[in-house]
């Protein structure tokens, strides 16, 4: 059996704080991270925009602070388990060795995304033991509640005067660990869209031909959002197993919540819908919201988006020099074959591009079946290590960028 390391025996110890919604231990993980800044030689920053919900952020401070500093963002929560699937409890993080000699690590959040987490401050903490000079500030930044919206997280901390004052130039965001050799990075995503539609109608005994129900006005908008589903999976449908690359070229559709009725014999008077919709870069975002309220006045019903997003900007890379000679550099240097997709899902990286900073989205993470939100959520010990010195350089080449 081959001995833990310490970089090891520190992400086992962040995965084993119970971050988890709906009531994630904020405090133990403060704790943790200020534990890791004080051994490490960091500076810090807590800011609470809510009560309860801190960012934390450790600082590298370089040689010229004037300068754009560098982000480098995680967030700290995990989403909730099913304890009964799982083969090892979610919040031990147990290091279990494979047949292949492998180890692996499994926990809640092991990919989503502590491991990105650890990989920073293993990083950073090699760069200062080295006593390695940076001109730039390397923010550190550990954001909470990312995976219920960001609400009270990054999308409130980034409009505020403490964020500007980071004065950050680029930012490495979260991604995704491949299932191949290839690395993927993300330099925009597609817009997460919650949207409930109300149909509200007549209402009597079930035994009756009751006229203007609220089923009847609710079905047509469902029939014809299940369709649009289908037409833009068509769409990708030719990419046969690499479609999970080309997700975010299109607008995803998906009933994920359907209510209404209480008793048999009562015919209701209101149903709800709820969709998922994730809208693609490629359309307008606005043009799509018209649509959907056309959608519910033309069958008479009411609609509420949720989460109305204003805007999703894409980075682009060939404006955002130097870094992203510095970037690729990196990649180049790590023999990674990397790949630009659009991030089918919601990062808190397009906060950070909504206040106008560069935003790549990346994980170094290869050979990994994808099990964020999953049972059984694992890394690969050995690509856990191999993430570190990825990141040293990408901390160091970018902050001398
Ligand atoms: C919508 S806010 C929750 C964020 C979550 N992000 C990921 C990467 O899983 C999601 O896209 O559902
Ligand atoms: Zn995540
Ligand atoms: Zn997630």
């Amino acid at each position: 059996m081959a001995e833990e390391t310490a970089p090891v025996s520190r992400f086992r110890e962040y995965l084993q704080i119970k971050t988890v919604h709906p009531e994630p231990d904020y405090d133990s993980c403060t704790k943790f991270l200020l534990k890791q800044a004080e051994e490490i030689g960091l500076e810090h920053q807590i800011h609470e925009c809510v009560k309860g919900k801190p960012v934390v952020i450790l600082t590298s401070k370089g040689t010229d602070s004037s300068e754009k500093s560098v982000l480098f963002n995680s967030h700290t929560d995990v989403v909730p388990v099913f304890e009964e699937k799982w083969n090892y409890p979610p919040f031990e993080a147990q290091r279990v060795k494979m047949e292949d000699g492998e180890y692996r690590i499994y926990a809640r959040g092991s990919q989503d995304m502590k491991v990105t987490g650890s990989m920073y401050l293993e990083a950073i903490r090699e760069i200062k033991k080295s006593n390695i000079q940076h001109k730039r500030d390397i923010h550190l930044i550990f954001g909470p509640d990312e995976e219920i919206y960001s609400t009270d997280g990054l999308d409130v901390f980034t409009k505020t005067p403490e964020f500007a004052k980071l004065n950050g130039g680029f930012d490495i965001d979260e991604g995704a660990p491949s299932f191949n050799d290839e690395t993927w990075y993300f330099t925009s995503e597609r817009i997460t869209c919650p949207v409930t539609f109300t149909a509200t109608g007549k209402t009597g005994h079930g035994s009756q031909f009751i006229e203007d129900t609220a089923a009847e006005k609710i079905l047509p908008i469902v029939n014809e959002l299940l369709q649009l589903r289908q037409t833009n999976l068509d769409k990708i449908k030719h990419h046969g197993p690499l479609m999970i690359l080309h997700q975010g070229e299109v607008t995803s559709a998906n009933l994920t919540m359907l209510s209404g009725g209480k008793q048999p014999n009562v015919v209701p008077a209101t149903y709800e819908a709820t969709f998922d919709f994730r809208v693609t870069p490629n359309i307008d975002y606005g043009e799509f919201i018209q649509y959907l309220k056309d959608l519910a006045a033309r069958n008479g019903c009411t609609v509420v988006i949720k989460k109305p997003a204003g805007s999703n900007p894409v980075t682009n890379l060939s404006e955002a020099e130097p870094f992203t000679t510095s970037f690729h550099k990196v990649l180049k240097k790590h023999n990674k074959k990397a790949h630009e997709i659009i991030m089918p899902a919601a990062t808190d990286a397009r906060f950070i591009r909504r206040a106008g900073i560069p935003a790549v989205g990346i994980n170094p993470l290869n050979f990994h079946k994808l099990l964020a939100h999953d049972h059984n959520e694992y890394i690969v010990e050995s690509e856990f290590l191999k993430g570190i010195p990825f990141y040293q350089d990408m901390m160091i080449e970018l902050a001398n960028a």
